[in-house]
């Protein structure tokens, strides 16, 4: 079905998908440049062909203006899709609150423009789990709408049925053949042009000597020339090695170089390059350079996504569905109107999410009438994206050990409609001797941000070593926490995800690996995730258990969203299998709040450090009933009578 669009709507989009001479030339001398340059879809399973340049794009160049535009918008208000520990979260509503009226205003002025329609890519797919297990949860997770699929989608069907025409597609796509045409020529022009200032002999490239002038020269094309011939050399070393250069010799010059081109202290540009071959690597980089879509969460507790599109393309706004993996996710692509500051947005419509961000709530799965845990929660991306999975009933646990970021945290909760949070604020290590028993708990972690580079570009040159060690370590402990605060014996859950916006193996494999040795009595599962790439099993000088191929990896070069990993655990027993004497591990971290390996023999001490505090229904019903019953007779002067004890449960 064709999408009888505005032309408003696809012209933007075609600008948003051509490119145009990036900020920095193309380093990497893999031939697949020109395509790298076409729209990249929000993941690598659903490769959305450029329908008259709609599909997700990857903005570079001046497309990146454009979506920079749209994320200067939303980034100006924006706190929920903080994913760094470190970043401070502004609370939206303050500095939303000033600018209201003129957004309302921007708005009216929005009603001018041509309505688009929606098309047909609103009606997505069945989300598709990979593990019988996950196949449940995830039919449930989406589900979430409040309303049945198929109702749902014959509605959405109805919506496009006036979408008939085909030309303004056919002309969309010639054009955007020829835009990209434009660019691969210019873009071979400006290599060719390179390629004069190079130093070859032969078609050798001659590596500088540690004299060479060249090597102080902060001369980017230089530089970035230099870049392209190591890269061609180590991808045929045998052939076009110089003499008896080594491939270190090539690699040492190399990082050298891509320091100076892209701005990272070198202990962090090593640390990323070797977990990518030399090509792709480079491709990272580059990725980093541009900012990703603009993306927003559908609050299901509040609209569904079809109504909230249509709201929004009301209001001027060009966007699409994320991909065929969410029924939840909007891309925009433009907004005539702050997209943090909407009227839908102010009545909790939507939360400004990063793509990456939905993953682990997906893979976590949660069931109605769940307990659930975020640990590290603020703004609440997740936590709220939990509780409308939950629909609102069972509970969450909203924690964060910063004080101020739960001030967000509350404000979102607020304005989401989310009334089955606890906010509290503590630090994840202290769980379970806070609660205990939950069906699941997320444990997204503090993180160093290595996978959010293109918004926060101070990551490049701001971590050290002994900061990448703290944080390793932290995550280390919290991961324990968290499996910790699991109930094994949950009907319905059971379950750990862990998750960073860090793509560095300290951060993820090595702390998921950390966590199947201290913890016997958990095992990985399928993210049930139907994209990313798989964690690594092997990686350097380390082995990993071949478990670890069941994480995922995502990459901004890849799946066109920010770098991020997803684990998830299932915990088999709520004993911890005793440890061999003999083990004395050389990552070993000590447990911030130490739970004894085998919960029969433990000590008094360790018991008292860990007090066990988890659900008692029993009891909670009790509360809940006094506390509803309170609320009646102060609010509506409602005397209810007390229960009988022979009605209570036994
Ligand atoms: C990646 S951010 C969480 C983002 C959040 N999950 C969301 O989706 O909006 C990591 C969070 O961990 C919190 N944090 C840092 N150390 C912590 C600790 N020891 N215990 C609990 N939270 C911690 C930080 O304050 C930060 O808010």
């Amino acid at each position: 079905m064709a999408g009888r669009q505005s032309t408003t709507k696809k012209v933007s989009k075609q600008q948003a998908n051509a490119s145009s001479s990036p900020k920095k030339a193309n380093v990497s001398n893999n031939t697949n440049s020109s395509a790298k340059r076409k729209a990249a879809p929000l993941s690598d399973s659903t490769p959305k062909r450029a329908k008259g340049g709609k599909a997700a794009s990857k903005p570079t160049g001046k497309a990146g203006a454009k979506a920079g535009k749209a994320s200067a918008n939303a980034d100006s208000s924006e706190s929920e899709d903080d994913e760094s520990w470190a970043y401070g979260a502004v609370s939206q509503s303050d500095s939303e609150g000033e600018d209201m009226e003129d957004d309302f205003v921007s708005a009216e002025e929005g009603s001018d423009i041509e309505v688009g329609q929606l098309d047909d890519d609103f009606l997505g797919d069945e989300f598709a789990e990979s593990d019988e297990e996950a196949k449940g949860e995830g039919a449930d997770m989406f589900a979430s709408g409040g309303e049945s699929e198929d109702e749902e989608e014959e509605e959405e069907e109805d919506i496009f049925a006036s979408n008939s025409e085909d030309s303004d597609d056919d002309d969309m796509e010639a054009k955007s053949r020829k835009l990209d045409e434009a660019a691969k020529a210019q873009a071979e022009a400006a290599e060719a042009e390179l390629q004069t200032n190079m130093a070859l002999e032969d078609d050798k490239f001659v590596l500088p000597g540690d004299d060479h002038e060249s090597l102080q020269s902060t001369d980017l094309q230089v530089v970035l020339a230099r870049i392209q011939e190591i890269v061609r050399v180590l991808n045929n070393f045998r052939d076009l090695r110089e003499g008896n250069r080594s491939r270190s010799d090539y690699i040492s010059q190399l990082l050298k170089d891509l320091c100076l081109y892209y701005g990272y202290n070198e202990y962090l540009m090593e640390k990323l390059f070797y977990i990518f071959p030399v090509s792709e690597a480079i491709e990272f980089f580059e990725a980093n350079e541009v900012p990703r879509p603009v993306t927003i969460r559908t609050n299901t507790l509040k609209t569904r996504r079809r109504e909230l599109a249509q709201a929004l393309i009301n209001r001027g706004v060009n966007l699409d569905p994320i991909g065929k993996w969410s029924k939840v996710g909007l891309q925009v692509f433009d907004s005539p109107v702050p997209i943090g500051a909407t009227p839908e947005y102010l009545a909790g419509h939507y939360m400004l999410q990063a793509a990456s961000s939905f993953l682990p709530v997906m893979a976590l799965a949660p069931q109605e009438h769940e307990r659930v845990l975020d640990m590290a929660s603020a703004p609440g991306g997740k936590s709220t994206y939990i509780a409308a999975l939950l629909k609102n009933t069972g509970m969450v646990f909203a924690n964060d050990a910063n004080k101020d970021r739960t001030k967000a945290l509350v404000a979102n909760i607020h304005r989401l409609g989310v009334k089955n949070a606890v906010v509290c604020n503590y630090d994840g290590r202290e769980f379970p001797g806070v609660i205990g028993g939950f069906d699941r708990v997320l444990l997204d972690a503090p993180c160093s941000g290595t996978g959010v580079i293109s918004k926060d570009a101070s990551v490049k040159t701001n971590k050290s070593e002994q900061d990448f060690q703290m944080l390793s370590q932290l995550q280390k402990q919290l991961v324990l926490s968290a499996i910790d605060s699991v109930d094994a014996g949950s009907a319905t859950g059971g379950y750990i995800v862990y998750s960073t916006c860090s793509v560095v193996v300290e951060e993820n494999e090595d702390v998921v690996n950390y966590a199947l040795r201290k913890r016997p009595n958990v095992k990985l599962v399928s993210t049930g995730l139907d994209f990313g790439k798989e964690g690594f099993t092997r990686y350097r000088e380390k082995t990993f258990h071949p478990t670890l191929s069941l994480t995922r990896r995502y990459y901004p070069h890849m799946h066109n969203m920010d770098g991020f990993y997803v684990a998830k655990f299932k915990k088999l027993s709520n004993k911890i299998p005793a440890k061999k004497e003999t083990e004395a591990d050389a990552d070993d971290v000590e447990e911030f709040t130490p739970i004894s390996e085998d919960s029969d023999k433990s000590s008094d001490k360790a018991k008292a450090k860990a007090p066990k505090v988890t659900f008692n229904a029993d009891e909670d019903e009790g509360l809940i009933r006094a506390s509803r019953a309170k609320l009646l007779q102060t609010q509506k002067g409602i005397k209810l009578r007390p229960k009988k004890s022979s009605e209570s449960k036994p």
